[in-house]
C-alpha cells in the first residue's frame, strides 16, 4: 500500500519558495520550523529533490532531542529515513549523505515507482519538503494527500515559485497562525479517503495505552461539514475517540445523516463503559460509518461492530487503503 504522503513548504507573500541569490532563505519564523521539526518527528521518511540538497544542504534531521526520544519510545529510528531523488551523481559531501543521524537511500524513478519502493521499506506516512520541481512533479502525478504550505509575511520578488497542476482543487481543512506565519492544511482526493486518512492521523494524538488502542475519528455532516473530531482517551482514559467526540455533538441537529469516519471499527461491545460505541453511533443518528480497520481479535475475543451497526441499518464502509495509516500508531510498542 502506497505511503500517506504530506508536502510541506514555506512561501513568500508573492508565492516563491527562495530568493534569486545563491544565499539559502528561510522562509518560516522560529515557530514554524519548531512546527515543522514535529511534522518530522511523526513520519517515518522525509523526501526531497536533488536541486534542495544543492541549494540548501539540508540535513533533514529531526532537532528536538525530545521528540527523538519519543520516537525511540515507539521503537522508531530518531530520525526518520532520508530519501532524495536524484538522477545525478550527489556531491559525496552534501550533509544529508555524510550527517550521522538517519540512513539515506536516493532514488531515481516515477512518482508511483518511488512511492512503491518506500513502501517496499515500510514508509507509511512520508513528508515532502521540497524543492519546487519535486512539489510540482508529485502535485501533478495526484501523488499527495495532504498540502501544508506556509506562508511567510515577506515579499521576495524573484525565484522558484511553487506551482502544481492546474485546475486541482483541494479541500481547506485548516487554517492556523504560527507565529507571524500562516499555516494553511489542504488535503486532495474523493471526500471519504480525505476524512478517513484525517482520522487516521489523529491516532497520532491518543495518550498512550497498553490495554487499549489508539483511534481517531471524524464526524462530517451531509453537507459535507466537519463537526467534530475526537481521539482515544482525548478527555478521560477510558473514552474511546467516537465517545468523545460524539459526546461534545450531543443535540447537534446535523448528527442524523452525518457521516462518522474512524481508523478502527467501532467497539459493539464494552466492559468499562454501558454502551458501545455502535449503539452511541446508533443513539446519535449517524447513518453511515467508513473505517479503516476491521478490529483484531486482541482484546476482545469476537469484535462484532460492524455487524451491529449493519443491523441497526447503518451503511457500512471499509476503506483498506488506509488500514496501515490507521494501524500505525494504534498499539504501545510493549502492547504488541
Ligand atoms: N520554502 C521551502 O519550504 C522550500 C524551498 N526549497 C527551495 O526550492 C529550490 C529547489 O527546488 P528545485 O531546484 O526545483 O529542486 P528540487 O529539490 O525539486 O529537485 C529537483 C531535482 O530532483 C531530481 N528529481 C526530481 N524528480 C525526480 C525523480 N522522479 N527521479 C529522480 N530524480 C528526480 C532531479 O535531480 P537531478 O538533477 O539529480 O536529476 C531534479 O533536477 C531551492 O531554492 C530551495 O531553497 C526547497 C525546499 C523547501
Ligand atoms: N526554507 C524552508 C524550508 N526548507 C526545507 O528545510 C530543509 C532544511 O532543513 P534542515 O536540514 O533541518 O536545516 C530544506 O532543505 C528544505 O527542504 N522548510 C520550511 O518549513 N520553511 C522554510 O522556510
Amino acid at each position: 500500500m502506497r505511503p500517506h504522503v504530506l508536502a510541506s513548504c514555506a512561501v513568500s507573500l508573492d508565492g516563491f519558495l527562495d530568493d534569486a541569490s545563491d544565499e539559502r532563505l528561510i522562509l518560516s519564523g522560529p515557530a514554524d520550523l519548531d512546527r515543522v521539526d514535529g511534522e518530522r518527528a511523526g513520519v517515518d521518511a522525509i523526501l526531497v529533490g536533488a536541486g534542495t540538497v544543492r541549494a540548501d544542504d539540508p540535513r533533514l534531521l529531526v532537532r528536538s532531542a525530545e521528540r527523538r526520544d519519543v520516537r525511540v519510545s515507539w521503537r522508531r529510528t530518531p530520525s526518520p529515513l532520508r530519501v532524495v531523488l536524484s538522477g545525478k551523481p550527489l556531491d559525496p559531501a552534501a550533509r544529508v549523505l555524510t550527517e550521522p543521524g538517519a540512513e539515506t537511500v536516493v532514488l531515481d524513478g516515477s512518482p508511483g515507482e518511488v512511492l512503491d519502493d518506500l513502501a517496499g521499506r515500510g514508509v507509511v506516512r512520508l513528508m515532502i519538503e521540497g524543492g519546487a520541481g519535486v512539489l510540482r512533479e508529485f502535485l501533478t502525478a495526484g501523488a499527495v494527500d495532504e498540502l501544508q504550505l506556509v506562508v511567510a509575511p515577506v515579499l521576495v520578488g524573484a525565484g522558484p515559485r511553487f506551482t502544481g497542476a492546474p485546475g486541482v482543487r483541494a479541500a481547506l481543512v485548516e487554517t492556523r497562525s504560527v507565529g507571524d506565519d500562516v499555516l494553511l492544511r489542504h488535503r486532495f482526493g474523493p471526500p471519504d479517503d480525505r476524512h478517513l486518512a484525517e482520522a487516521c492521523v489523529l491516532t497520532e494524538r491518543c495518550p498512550p495505552s497498553e490495554s487499549a488502542f489508539s483511534v481517531g475519528c471524524l464526524v462530517v455532516a451531509a453537507d459535507g461539514a466537519v463537526l467534530g473530531s475526537g481521539w482515544s482517551r482525548r478527555d478521560d482514559p477510558l473514552d474511546h475517540a467516537e465517545e468523545g467526540v460524539l459526546r461534545e455533538l450531543a443535540g447537534d441537529p446535523r448528527l442524523p445523516g452525518a457521516t462518522l469516519y474512524s481508523s478502527l471499527e467501532p467497539c459493539g461491545q464494552r466492559a468499562s463503559r454501558p454502551d458501545s460505541c455502535a449503539t452511541l453511533i446508533e443513539r446519535a443518528g449517524i447513518g453511515r460509518v467508513v473505517y479503516a480497520w476491521r478490529e483484531p481479535p486482541e482484546f476482545v475475543a469476537r469484535p462484532s461492530g460492524i455487524a451491529a451497526l449493519e443491523r441497526a441499518g447503518i451503511t457500512t464502509t471499509h476503506l483498506p487503503r488506509w488500514e496501515p495509516l490507521a494501524r500505525r500508531s494504534a498499539r504501545w510498542p510493549s502492547a504488541m
